[in-house]
């Protein structure tokens, strides 16, 4: 029932080999306790529902209720909606993606957190069906206004503000705000026309917005000693779309072992990195623990870090980085 990522040969996933058959694909982002994706799971069975949350604990919580209720057509993922969006779900697949309750980031200097922007809207459209939709469903009437005019900026959507379905507001969510005696919010913003490359007046590329590039490996060989200590800058490094910051350095039984946190585009990361000794000499490069996702981003931090073994005197033999 949990989509690891990381384990799958093949990104975006067929359909089939996610959820065992054929069928309308759902994308809920920040399903939170579940309890709106069980009713949903339950009242639609032919449905295959895709549900996002970054919060673990959410996602446990989830996850026992929809073992306990024996639901078979849900798959939960633990990460970004705009992750799964680009890398689980094949383009032109969506038949509607849910949104309840979207954390509203009322500041305005915290607004580009906000999910529902022009960019995500753009995005949006290369996996939605023809005529799929999305539903925003909210008590936060600033962002709702937000929302509709991030999706008018990209022409890719009609748009009709209703009443929210009787289900929307049995959320967990919903009914806390409903005892605190808040007003709802609800928009259908359905596609009529896909998001184009920049210059280009119709779609030529099969793949618009393709899915992140993942690598086999990142790591170099190096000789010399392995160091008595490693202190590595704290500074962020660039990288590709995003930054990597070495956290973190702790001491192993065979060497170091480096905290590092990685963001790029539509991805974070948090995972260790390794300096030390292999039976070919000192190994610099990615720990399998936690089953990272070698992405551009995560080989540019190995790079960064063997640069920095490179300034106390190691030498590279192999680089595989
Ligand atoms: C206010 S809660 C609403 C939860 C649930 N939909 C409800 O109505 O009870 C917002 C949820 O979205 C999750 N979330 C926020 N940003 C997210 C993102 N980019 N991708 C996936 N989940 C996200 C949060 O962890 C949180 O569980």
């Amino acid at each position: 029932m949990l989509v690891r990522p990381a384990l799958l040969p093949l990104w975006p996933p067929r359909v089939k080999d996610l959820f065992g058959r054929e069928g309308p694909l759902v994308l809920e982002v920040g399903f939170g306790d579940g309890r709106f994706t069980a009713e949903l799971a339950k009242a639609h069975p032919e449905w295959l529902i895709l549900g996002a949350e970054v919060s673990a604990a959410s996602v446990l919580r989830a996850y026992r209720r929809l073992k306990r209720e024996g639901i078979g057509n849900v798959r939960l993922y633990h990460g970004q909606g705009p992750f799964a969006l680009r890398n689980l779900v094949p383009p032109g697949s969506l038949r509607r993606v849910i949104v309840n309750f979207p954390d509203p980031w009322p500041k305005k200097r915290h607004q580009a957190k906000r999910l529902l922007r022009e960019d995500f809207f753009r995005k949006l459209s290369t996996r939605l069906v023809e005529g799929g939709d999305l539903l925003l469903t909210t008590d936060h009437e600033e962002y709702f206004r937000f929302a509709l005019e991030e999706a008018a900026k990209t022409g890719l959507y009609r748009v009709e503000v209703r009443d929210p379905p009787e289900a929307h507001l049995r959320t967990k969510y919903a009914l806390k705000w409903k005892a605190a005696g808040r007003t709802f919010f609800h928009a259908v913003f359905t596609k009529v026309a896909v998001a184009l490359p920049e210059g280009q007046t119709r779609l030529a590329d099969p793949t618009p917005w393709p899915p992140i590039r993942r690598y086999e490996v990142a790591h170099a060989l190096l000789r010399g000693e392995l160091p008595k200590e490693l202190t590595l800058a704290k500074a962020p490094v660039a990288i590709p779309g995003g930054v990597a910051v070495f956290l973190e350095v702790a001491r192993g039984e065979e060497g170091f072992y480096v905290l590092t946190h990685v963001e790029e585009e539509d991805l974070t990361q948090d995972l260790l990195l390794e300096v030390r000794r292999s039976a070919h000499g000192l190994y610099a490069g990615v720990s399998r623990f936690g089953s990272p996702l070698i992405t551009e981003g995560v080989k540019e931090a190995v790079r960064a870090l063997v640069r920095e073994l490179g300034g106390v005197g190691l030498e590279v033999v192999q680089d595989h980085t």
